[in-house]
Parts: structure tokens; sequence; C-alpha cells
């Protein structure tokens, strides 16, 4: 059977030998070649040509549905993202309405609290008047009841005194009476038994008259006495009776007293049992108030518990669409990848300066190439014109024209945006965790540092600004949490000087792990905003050395690289890794010793950049044709780049060249050293 084969031929190599993809190259192939060589290149170049047309029609139309399901999904997301957003929107409603009743309830149960509370303290204060009062009264009953006993007692004690002394005096005197008579009586007795042995009869009657009338008038005495003594006693009675009339007036008082005591006691303990009412009445209500809150909070949180319900399977779906999205994503990486391998991992685009003096302007004439893959460009020595007026210098005639094909060629009248949309793709790239490099090669005044920092639409501030977007966009599809950091530094001569200076804070340790490379001493910041990235640029430029030569008074003589390191939250390391990185290299300018005309430490600056542009040239050529060594150590440039150039970074140079007869030998030289990068042979 015949074994259909592919054959390259590297580009510009004028030998034409044709290089065998597969080694069991069969005989009837070279047999074929040796009749004819020309046919068979041409079929083989048709071959390979309708081969790469129909990979990138099939990734074409496989990026086609991608992007369409891609659309739909995120129609679909946005749909649920409605939705998601209007229960979300319900939600801080239901949680105020929620907050603002329980905060009523807590009110009220404050209420409730401070209510019970007095009620206590009334009840409190209500038994320990009683218990004042009752104490009091006791008190003023006991001290009334105790000074009446004493009045009593006294009064008694002394009467009972007054009655005794008189009764004893009365009975000392009757006893001594008693004992006169008495004696008086012997006395009598004798002188009458004297009398009688004497007079006995006559005597004795005369006696017993005389006892008799005595008797009588001792008795009437002691009747008198007995009289005096009733009197006395009665005098006495009705004193009695007054103190206990006295008594029964103080008792009828004191019962005043305490009626009134009683009657302000009974007040108090109205008005007490009128408040603890009015508390009770209050305390039922709200008690009701406090049932009803507690209803319609019940109700609240149900609706909550629902919406909480419904919210959980809407996040299960976005969970699923998250999902969906994050394998499409990968896919895409994984597709966005293989295209930019295809169009090639090592790219030179060519950019030629707008010039508005067409007189003497060389005749540059760009085009496509036959195979759709490249861009080529001619460029045409100008014709020598003697004794020009317009011109001091003399104006050489077309002698001679020059072919050099890139990988795209923007005319003059592409502006920033028609480039930016090719870099793009290398922006995307990075973020997908690639290296990339982006450079700008040319003469001092070639564009340069237009292309690459013009203010809004140079490829930094682009970049950065797709760069945030894309970040946000991400985190909100897929949940990924992406930060940027950024170095400005700049390299002059063998020196790496940080152009960030003051400008920005330093990175916290904490925050995210550094990359161990040769710039840890340079500044790394947080990159969070485009109009950071401006002021960033405004202050770096007034920072970058600049120095004048003849070619451009404000040419840059340092390559300046402007490093953002795209880093994914690690949820393991608690921190931001860094998983790729973006180059933006705005390169010195590269003159020619013969038209700079520079010496000195201009001439030692000259010969400096150029060392390490060619050092660069051969960095990328050696990458390009995959030789096992790479001299990355030839320059300061190279060596803190390496870790950005090669493997599978990505890597594209633009060389901007003018049109000027003036600088046609400089646009020559810039050519042909992209031409060099651009057409190495792979091995
Ligand atoms: N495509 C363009 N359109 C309009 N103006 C341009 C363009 N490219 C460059 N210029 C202008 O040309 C001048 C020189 O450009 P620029 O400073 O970018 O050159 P450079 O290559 O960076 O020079 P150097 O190497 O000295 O830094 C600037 O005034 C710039 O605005």
């Amino acid at each position: 059977m015949e074994e259909s084969k592919i054959y390259r031929r590297p580009l510009h190599d004028v030998s034409n030998e044709l290089i065998p993809i597969d080694q069991t190259t069969n005989l009837k192939q070279q047999k074929r070649r040796k009749l004819s060589t020309t046919t068979y290149l041409s079929s083989s170049k048709n071959t390979m040509a309708s081969i790469i047309e129909t990979m990138n029609s099939n990734s074409k139309v496989q990026m086609d549905d991608l992007i369409q399901l891609k659309q739909d999904k995120q129609n679909d997301l946005y749909n649920l993202n409605g939705e998601i957003w209007k229960v979300q929107t319900q939600i801080p409603d239901l949680e105020l309405k929620i907050e603002k009743l329980n905060s009523k309830l807590q009110i009220v149960k404050t209420k409730f609290q401070s209510l019970e509370n007095n009620i206590e303290n009334l009840n409190i204060v209500k038994n320990h008047k009683i218990k004042s009062l009752h104490d009091s009264m006791e008190i003023f009953k006991s001290t009334i009841d105790k000074s009446f006993n004493e009045k009593l007692v006294k009064l008694s004690q002394t009467y009972e005194d007054k009655v005794t002394n008189i009764i004893n005096s009365n009975h000392s005197k009757f006893k001594e009476e008693e004992k006169i008579i008495s004696d008086k009586i012997i006395i009598l007795k004798k002188s009458l038994e004297d009398y009688s042995q004497k007079h006995l009869d006559k005597a004795k009657s005369d006696c017993e008259a005389t006892l008799k009338s005595e008797i009588q008038d001792l008795k009437i005495i002691h009747e008198e006495k007995i009289k005096s003594i009733d009197e006395e006693i009665q005098y006495l009675n009705k004193k009695i009776i007054t103190l206990n009339e006295e008594i029964a007036q103080l008792e009828v008082q004191q019962l005043n007293n305490s009626q009134i005591i009683n009657n302000s006691l009974n007040l108090t303990l109205q008005d007490l049992n009128e408040s603890l009412v009015k508390v009770t009445s209050e305390e039922l209500a709200l008690k009701s108030q406090l049932n009803t809150l507690s209803n319609s909070k019940d109700e609240e949180c149900n609706k909550l518990l629902a919406l909480k319900e419904e919210c959980r399977q809407y996040n299960h779906d976005i969970e699923i669409y998250n999902q969906q999205i994050k394998d499409e994503e990968t896919y895409r990486r994984f597709l966005h990848n293989k295209l930019q391998e295809m169009k090639g991992n090592i790219r030179v685009f060519c950019r030629i300066k707008p010039e508005y003096e067409n007189i003497f302007n060389h005749q540059i004439q760009s085009m496509s190439c036959t195979d759709g893959l490249k861009e080529s460009l001619i460029i045409s020595e100008p014709k020598v014109i003697q004794n020009s007026k317009t011109s001091s210098s003399p104006i050489k005639k077309s002698l001679k024209s020059y072919t050099f094909s890139f990988d795209k060629i923007f005319d003059e009248n592409s502006s920033n945006g028609d480039i930016f949309e090719e870099i793009s793709q290398l922006v995307q790239s990075s973020l997908d965790g690639f290296n990339v490099c982006i450079f700008t090669y040319g003469q001092t005044g070639s564009g340069k540092t237009f292309t690459m920092s013009n203010p809004n639409d140079g490829m930094i501030p682009r970049s950065m600004s797709q760069m945030f977007e894309k970040i946000e966009m991400l985190s909100s599809s897929i949940g990924k949490d992406y930060q940027l950091y950024g170095q400005f530094f700049e390299i002059y001569g063998d020196d790496v000087r940080d152009l960030v200076g003051i400008y920005g804070d330093e990175l916290n340790d904490d925050e995210v792990i550094k990359p161990d490379s040769d710039i840890n001493d340079i500044k790394m910041i947080k990159l969070t905003s485009i109009e950071q990235i401006q002021q960033l640029l405004d202050h770096a430029t007034k920072k970058r050395a600049t120095a004048a030569t003849m070619a451009n008074d404000v040419s840059s003589r340092s390559h300046s690289i402007f490093k953002v390191h795209i880093s994914s939250y690690s949820k393991e390391l608690s921190k931001y890794n860094i998983i790729g990185s973006l180059n933006l290299v705005d390169l010195a300018g590269s003159e020619r010793l013969a038209h700079s005309q520079v010496t000195g430490i201009r001439l030692k600056e000259t010969l400096a950049i150029n060392k390490s542009l060619s050092s660069l040239g051969d960095v990328i050529a050696s990458l390009k044709s995959k030789s096992s060594h790479i001299p990355y150590r030839n320059s300061k440039l190279t060596y803190i780049l390496k870790d950005s150039l090669g493997g599978d970074s990505k890597t594209l140079m633009f060389v901007n060249i003018c049109c000027l007869n003036s600088h046609f030998n400089e646009t020559l030289s810039s050519l042909r050293f992209a031409s060099k990068v651009n057409n190495t042979a792979l091995k």
C-alpha cells in the first residue's frame, strides 16, 4: 500500500531541500521526487495547507459550538442569577422584618419585665408600708397601753398607799385608844373591884353608868372616824371613777387614731390594688401582643425557611452549572492553548509607524503570503535625487527591494486597538496559567513606547483592563478568586532598578507566595484598578532613565519591564499562589553606532543595549529552533526573563519600524533582526 507523507521546507532555506517528517519514506515517493521536485513541492505544500485549513476549520467549528454552548449557559446563568437576585433581594426585607419583629418583641419583653419588676417593687413597697404601719401601730398601742398601765398602777398604788396609810393610822389609833380604853377598863375594873369592896352596890351602878357614857362617847367618836374614813373612801372611789373615765377617753382616742391609720392604710392598699389591676391588664395586653408577634414571627420564619430551601435548590443548580462552566472553561483553555500552539509559541509582528512627510518615505509594500499563515513586506531602497530643494541630504534612487515575512504586519493605518485584538489572546493565555512575554523592538522613536504604554490604549493599560474584567467574570462564573500582583523595573546596563519606588505598599508575605527569582528585591505590589495602573505608568515614566541622543531627544536608554503575576487563591495554603505571568517589555532603542554618533558614556550605553538585544535575539532564535542550549546567561535581560521564555511559554515580538528615508538603514537593520528571530528553522 502506498503511504501518504508530509514534507516540510524550512522557511528561507535556499537549498530547497525537503526534510521528511516520517522516517519511513517509501521508495516510490523518492523516485517521484527525483522525477519532479517542483511538482512534488507544490503538491506537498497544498496538502499541508489543506491539512492546516481543515484543522483551522475544525477548531473554528468546535470553537463556534463551544462559544454557542457557553453563550447558552451564560444566558441560563444570567436568568438563574436574576431569579436568585430576586429571591436574595426579598431575603434582606424578610430578615429586616424579622429583625424588626425581634426588636419589637425584645422591647415588649423588656417592658413586660420592667412591669413585672414594678409590680414586684410595688408589692414590696406595699408590704413594707403595711408592715411599717402595723409596727408603728403596735408601737403606738404598746406605748399607750404601757403609759396607761403605768398611770393606772401609779394611781392605784398611790390610792392604795393612801388608804393603807389611813387605815393603818386609824388602826394604830384604834389600837392605842383600845389599849387606853382597855387599860382604863382594867383600872376601872380594879377600882370597881376596890369600890365594890367598899361601895359595892352604889359605886357599881355609878361606875357602870360612867362607863356606859364613856363607851357611848367612844362609840360616837369611833363612828365619826369610820364615817370620815368612808367619806375619804368615797372620795377616792370618785377619783378612781374620774381616772377610769380618763382611761376610757384615752381608749376612745386611741381607737380613733388607729381608725385613722387603718383608713389611710386601706386607701394606700386600695391604690396599690388599683395599680395592680392596671398592671395586670397591661400585662395581659402585652402577653396577647407577644402572642401575635410570635405568631407572625413563626409565619415569617416559615416563609424564610421556604425561601432558604428555594435558595438551596438554586445554589444546587448553580453548582451544577458552575461545574459545567468549569469543565467548559478547562476545555476552552485546552482549545485556546492548542490554537496558540498552532499559531506558534514564538511569533513576530511588524508595526509600521505612520509618517506624514510622504515625499521622503521609502516604499513599503505589505501583502499576505499565499499559504495564508504569514504576511510579507517588501521594502524598496529610495532613489538618489541630486540637489533636491526640499532636503539638504541627497535622496537615493530606487535600487533594490528586500522581502521579509512576519506572522502579522500592521501598516501605518493600524491603531493600538487593532494590535490589541491580536495580543488579547496571549493575555488570555497568561490568565490560563502560561508565562507570556511581549516585546517591542525597534530604533528610537519608532513607536515602541507608544505601542506598549500609550495612555488608555497602549498594550499595558489594555491588557490590564482585559485582565481585571476577566478575573471578575471568572470569580462570578466559576467562583475562582484571582489576584494580580505587579513589578515594574528597568534594566540599565547590568543594573536592575525598581520603578515602583514609593508608589505602592510592599506586599505582606502572608498574602502571596512570592516567586523565587532574581528580581525578588524588586517591589511587588497588588494591582487593583486601571486608574492605579495609569498612575503607576506615569510614575514609572518619570523615573525611567532617559538621555538625549542624536536620534531621539527623550530616547529610553533602558529596557523597561512591567511584570504581572497572575495568582489564584489556594484554600490549603490560605495564600495566593502565582500561576502565570505576563511580561510587557519595552526594549531600549536599537541604534546602529554609525547612525547615533554617540561617544563616551552614551557609546557604552549603546554598546550594552545592542549586546543585550542581540542576546535576546539569540535566545529567541535558539528557543524557536529547539536548541539544546539556550544562552540565557549572555545578558541580564534574558537571564531575568529566563522563566518566562521557553517551555510552553508564549513569546511575541513587535518590531517597530518607521518609513522615513533618513531611517532606511535602521529600518532594514531592525527588519533583519526580526527576520532572524522569526524565520529560525526548526531542527
Ligand atoms: N503608531 C503611531 N501613531 C501615532 N504616533 C506615533 C505612533 N508611534 C509612535 N508615535 C509617536 O512617535 C513618537 C516616538 O514614539 P515612541 O516614544 O513610542 O518611540 P520609542 O520607540 O519608544 O522611542 P525610544 O526608544 O526612544 O523610547 C511619540 O511622539 C509617539 O507619540
